[in-house]
């Protein structure tokens, strides 16, 4: 729907979309019906599989948007099929995999992106640029939570692909990635390129009963940096990346309970309101008597009615018009510092997926 909006509504002119197909690996019907409920202008090809998709000469950029087991085995297709590709996060089940996706897209001078939406809102840019202006000093810890209090059993069962490991269900991958975004664009991507390094990480994990997936994960991550701020030490910063489907970070999805996400500096604090993947607004809190003026609030407008996903396609359009592989915004390096971490996660929590979807082979029926 996102898509479909006039771009001029959120002053992004200069780019425009057009959704040239849809394809259901399931039925063809499952693709027009789509194509149908949200009023896709013609022409808009309906196909019955995705190699037909990746076949469409006219088509400039595949967006992969099917449960994270299956990212890598359609990512490559795509790639390998010279298509351009945006692709829903998280990006692959571990980091070999998204390694090669980077070295196949590289390889054949595709562009290539996880498809973090939330970077891309303008609330997220100006909290990036407002860190990077030191308007709160240094940043040295990030607390993020990302969770939310299902009925887990009921709603979500054992087959559907947030709790199915076959599916790499779990809360760290659907969610947790979520509050590791707002770690990682505070405490690292906010650095000059030389500065970053990859986190240590300290984790533990609940696995869901019934299936062996992680229904609540809490990461603690410490960046170091090679250079000092000052003589004395080089800076250390602390995240704490939470996520649970069990616990809510917002029970009342009033913001009772406060920010989701709190973003620490030396000179004040920046709090962020709203769900982490979709926050709707953010307050400025100045440490008193550092000189760094009043207590400031900013909403997040979504023009047109969009829901927020526009962004992210305006910034895959401009790539593409540039010529760029890789969005400055989410890096391939910072999706790979991401995923090793969830590896890590992983790692110490003792949580594997099946080996066919760990797998870097391809192709692979799975
Ligand atoms: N950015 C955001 O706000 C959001 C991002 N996401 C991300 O989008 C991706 C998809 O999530 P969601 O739409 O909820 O997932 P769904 O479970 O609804 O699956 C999406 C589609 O993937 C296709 N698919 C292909 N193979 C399989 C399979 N073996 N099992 C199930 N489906 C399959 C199906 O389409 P078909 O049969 O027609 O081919 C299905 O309709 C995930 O990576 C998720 O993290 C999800 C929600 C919000
Ligand atoms: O990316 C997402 O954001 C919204 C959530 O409800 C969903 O589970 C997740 O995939």
């Amino acid at each position: 729907r996102d898509l479909l909006l006039d771009p001029a509504a959120r002053d992004a002119a200069d780019v425009s979309h057009k959704v040239l197909a849809v394809a259901s690996s399931s039925s063809k019907d499952k693709a027009t019906k789509f194509i149908s409920d949200l009023n896709i202008p013609s022409p808009c090809a309906a196909y019955s599989s995705y190699e037909e998709l990746v076949s469409d000469p006219n088509i400039d950029v595949v967006y992969v948007a099917t449960p994270h087991s299956h990212h890598y085995q359609n990512v490559m297709l795509a790639l390998n099929a010279g298509k351009n590709v945006l692709c829903e996060k998280a990006f692959t089940v571990n980091a070999a995999q998204t390694k090669i996706l980077i070295e196949t897209a590289q390889k054949k001078n595709l562009f290539l992106m996880e498809a973090v939406w939330t970077r891309y809102f303008p609330l997220s840019v100006q909290i990036r640029e407002s860190i990077k202006a030191g308007e709160i000093g240094e940043v040295l810890r990030t607390v993020a939570d990302t969770s939310f209090s299902d009925d887990v059993e009921v709603r979500w069962g054992t087959e559907h692909r947030m709790v199915n490991p076959d599916l790499a269900g779990g809360a760290l991958l659907d969610l947790g990635i979520y509050s590791l975004t707002w770690v990682f664009q505070t405490l690292y991507h906010t650095l000059p390129k030389e500065q970053r390094k990859p986190p240590t990480v300290l984790s533990q994990i609940t696995p869901y009963h019934l299936t062996g997936a992680d229904e609540a994960t809490t990461i603690l991550l410490n960046f170091p940096t090679s250079t000092p701020t000052n003589s004395a030490h080089p800076r250390q910063s602390h995240g704490v990346a939470m996520t649970s489907i069990r616990v809510a970070g917002d029970p009342d999805e009033e913001g009772t309970t406060g920010a989701n996400i709190r973003i620490q500096g030396t000179l004040g604090e920046i709090q962020v309101f709203g769900n982490p993947f979709r926050p709707v607004r953010y307050r400025v809190i100045p440490k008193k008597g550092a000189g760094k003026g009043e207590v400031r609030d900013v909403k997040c407008e979504f023009p047109a009615g969009g829901h927020g996903m526009y962004w992210e396609a305006d910034e895959v359009a401009r790539c593409l018009r540039d010529g760029k592989l890789e969005s400055e915004g989410m890096s391939w390096d910072e999706s790979i510092a991401i995923m090793e971490v969830m590896d890590e996660v992983r790692r110490q929590g003792g949580l594997s997926y099946p080996e066919k979807i760990e797998s870097v082979e391809y192709p692979l029926q799975l």
